[in-house]
């Protein structure tokens, strides 16, 4: 009988990919959607993104949308694809990175070339919407190159602000979790991670190669509308139960300073990464209809 409420519990677990999670040790929140694989994550992964898009199009006119490096970019190829892809209106779109190696922007370990090789060589977005960091070589120079775009898409109102806080606010931040815990190029323990003014920062000695870097600060992600996590396969699952289900020492996992000040944070995963998830004590999880995957995205005005 035990035995039997058990199952049904896992079941319920199991079947539904809507639970509100809240982080170990403090009121931050994330909704925690949990699939099958790596093509259900992406599917649902891309009818997020075009209802956050639509809705912001609907609202603003435009859809600033940040991307990572990693193997979640492959994770994006539903947008590319059948109705979703004439769901968005991809003329006001505006693509942003989070982080990027500093080499060429051909180079095989460019985050921009990844984005253009998997996504956006297959999207009609317009070129000049595309802003790339570019990186002189020089990673400081780069750094503060980007951060002084930024401002300036700022002050042209393509990218809102908050009003209280100094930060932009971009409608889409999309986030690998790297082995150890880092987050975009904000690796565990380094100073980075207390940046509490800059928007972008150059990192000189990143433990994943290649070492020089650029990258997004945490105030500036968490400033954001909406900023989702990709968790794929069972390389990843040791880190995600460290994440999400124990509390850490400060800077010691960078992905669980993730905490978005005044909007969503969503994690998306398959079953590889959640396998060492204790999902049964996860029991005081309310189901949260955030939104209905099973709704057909709707094409903006
Ligand atoms: O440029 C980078 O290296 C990334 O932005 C980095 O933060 C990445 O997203 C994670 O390391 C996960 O990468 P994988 O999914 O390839 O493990």
């Amino acid at each position: 009988m035990q035995k039997k409420k058990e199952e049904k519990d896992d079941e319920k677990i199991d079947h539904s990919p809507r639970h509100l999670f809240q982080y170990p040790d403090g009121p931050s929140q994330a909704t925690f959607f949990r699939f099958d694989d790596v093509e259900e994550v992406s599917s649902a992964l891309a009818e997020y993104i075009v209802q956050v898009s639509n809705e912001a199009i609907k609202q603003r006119g435009k859809f600033t949308f940040v991307l990572s490096g990693g193997s979640i970019v492959k994770a994006l190829r539903f947008l590319a694809e059948g109705p979703v892809f004439h769901s968005i209106a991809w003329d006001k779109w505006h693509v942003f990175w989070v982080d990027e190696r500093v080499v060429p922007l051909n180079h095989e370990d460019s985050n921009y070339k990844l984005a253009k090789d998997e996504f956006l060589s297959k999207v009609p977005i317009p070129h000049e919407q595309i802003h790339a960091i570019q990186n002189f070589h020089d990673e400081k120079a780069a750094a503060h190159a980007y951060e002084s775009k930024l401002r300036e898409l700022v002050r042209k109102k393509v990218i809102t602000t908050k009003t209280a806080k100094k930060f932009p606010r971009f409608d889409f931040v999309l986030l690998g979790l790297g082995p150890d815990g880092h987050v975009a190029s904000l690796f565990p323990n380094r100073p980075s991670l207390a940046e509490e003014k800059l928007w972008v920062l150059p990192i000189s000695n990143s433990p994943k190669p290649p070492s020089k870097r650029i990258t997004m600060t945490l105030p500036c992600i968490n400033a954001a509308e909406h900023v989702a996590f990709v968790a794929l396969g069972s390389g990843k699952a040791h880190v995600l139960h460290r994440v999400l289900e124990r509390p850490a020492l400060p800077g010691s996992l960078p992905a669980q300073m993730v905490r978005v000040d005044d909007g969503n944070l969503v994690w998306f995963a398959d079953q590889g990464a959640t396998s060492e998830l204790h999902l049964e004590n996860w029991n005081n999880a309310k189901q949260f209809p955030f939104f209905d995957f099973k709704q057909p995205a709707s094409v903006s005005s």
